[in-house]
């Protein structure tokens, strides 16, 4: 993009009162740089690393590390091995959240899975004994379960269904539900990529109603006590927190967490606590995240994946048991 959009100028002045930021936020887009790459090690780390390693952030986990401009992890031998998954600086981010959940885990369910970052995240920092990765768009199981397997994320399902058959068949059974809910995808720009219209209001309202129905669905899936995270890769309020106000709303039994971590990054647009990285802290393309309780009390429903079998595409990367 050579020239900045009056939708984009427009956007910046509503996401930032001050006009260096806005100009500096526009300038990112239009003018895309390289961001560091970045990995998250699914086995353990070699002593040494293969890899010319960043200065970590306080708050990222062991298990990520940072790269160096040029290297290319994804071309390594240990890739092919399983020993670790690529991932956007921005994915961390989102995902960091879930560091905050106390353990022990035991199912987590990932409505919006492909290609598997935030199921791998989840996998590795909550050890859960289930984890379900769902994807909806048939043509992009293939990479989700290419790399479950790759990096051997066991014990794991996939599944390929709309969020309404969860709501209904395993409601509040699940102590995490992850929602990394399609968006816009405005922050591609900020990777060199394209997201054609996706600053047109049009494209963000229908984003926006997509994403409500299927945090709906998603919160009910979540058992009493449990946790909902809510992330997007897009600058649009409409699509964050004006969604995580929509649904508070409606589900008064869910609370946002604070996450004292991420206190720097928190959104000045809501009083609800979530958190936003913008492509001008130079980590990553950017993201938005908030991580919701269910404040609920009461007994968490079981999954019978035996009886499920019967109904939903399986894949089974390895055997699980009831949960
Ligand atoms: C942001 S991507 C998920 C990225 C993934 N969580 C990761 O970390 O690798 C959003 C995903 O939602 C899927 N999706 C699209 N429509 C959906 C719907 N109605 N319900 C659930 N997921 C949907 C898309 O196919 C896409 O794979």
């Amino acid at each position: 993009m050579e020239k900045a959009s009056n939708l984009l100028l427009k956007l910046s002045r509503r996401l930032f009162n001050n006009l260096d930021e806005q100009e500096i936020f526009v300038e990112t887009l239009i003018h895309p740089k390289p961001f560091h790459p970045c990995i998250l090690w699914c086995k353990e780390k070699p002593k040494d690393s293969p890899f010319s390693v960043e200065t970590p952030t306080v708050w990222q986990p062991q298990f990520i590390d940072r790269l160096s401009l040029g290297e290319k992890p994804g071309q390594h031998p240990l890739h092919e091995q399983g020993y670790f998954y690529c991932l956007d600086f921005s994915s961390v981010f989102a995902a960091s959240t879930l560091l905050t959940i106390p353990s022990p885990v035991k199912l987590v369910f990932d409505m919006c899975a492909a290609p598997g970052g935030k199921s791998i995240f989840a996998w590795k920092c909550l050890q859960p004994e289930l984890l379900i990765s769902n994807e909806v768009i048939g043509k992009r199981l293939g990479m989700l379960i290419s790399n479950l397997k790759r990096c051997q994320i066991n014990s794991s399902v996939v599944v390929s269904k709309d969020s309404t058959l969860f709501a209904e068949r395993i409601p509040l059974s699940s102590h995490l539900v992850i929602v990394d809910a399609p968006c816009t995808g405005q922050s591609l720009l900020a990777k060199g990529g394209k997201a054609p219209g996706c600053f047109h209001p049009t494209a963000i309202n229908k984003s926006a109603n997509r994403q409500k129905r299927i945090i709906a669905n998603s919160a009910q899936v979540v058992a009493p006590q449990g946790y909902l995270s809510y992330m997007t890769c897009t600058y649009s309020p409409e699509e964050n927190e004006e969604v995580c106000e929509w649904f508070l709303e409606r589900f008064p039994q869910f609370k946002a967490v604070e996450i004292s971590h991420l206190q720097s990054y928190q959104s000045h647009l809501t009083s609800v606590p979530c958190y936003r990285m913008f492509p001008q802290d130079r980590l990553g393309a950017g993201a938005f995240t908030v991580l919701f309780k269910n404040t609920d009390e009461g007994e968490k429903n079981k999954v019978d994946m035996e009886a499920l079998s019967a109904v939903w595409m399986n894949i089974a990367i390895t055997s699980p048991t009831s949960q």
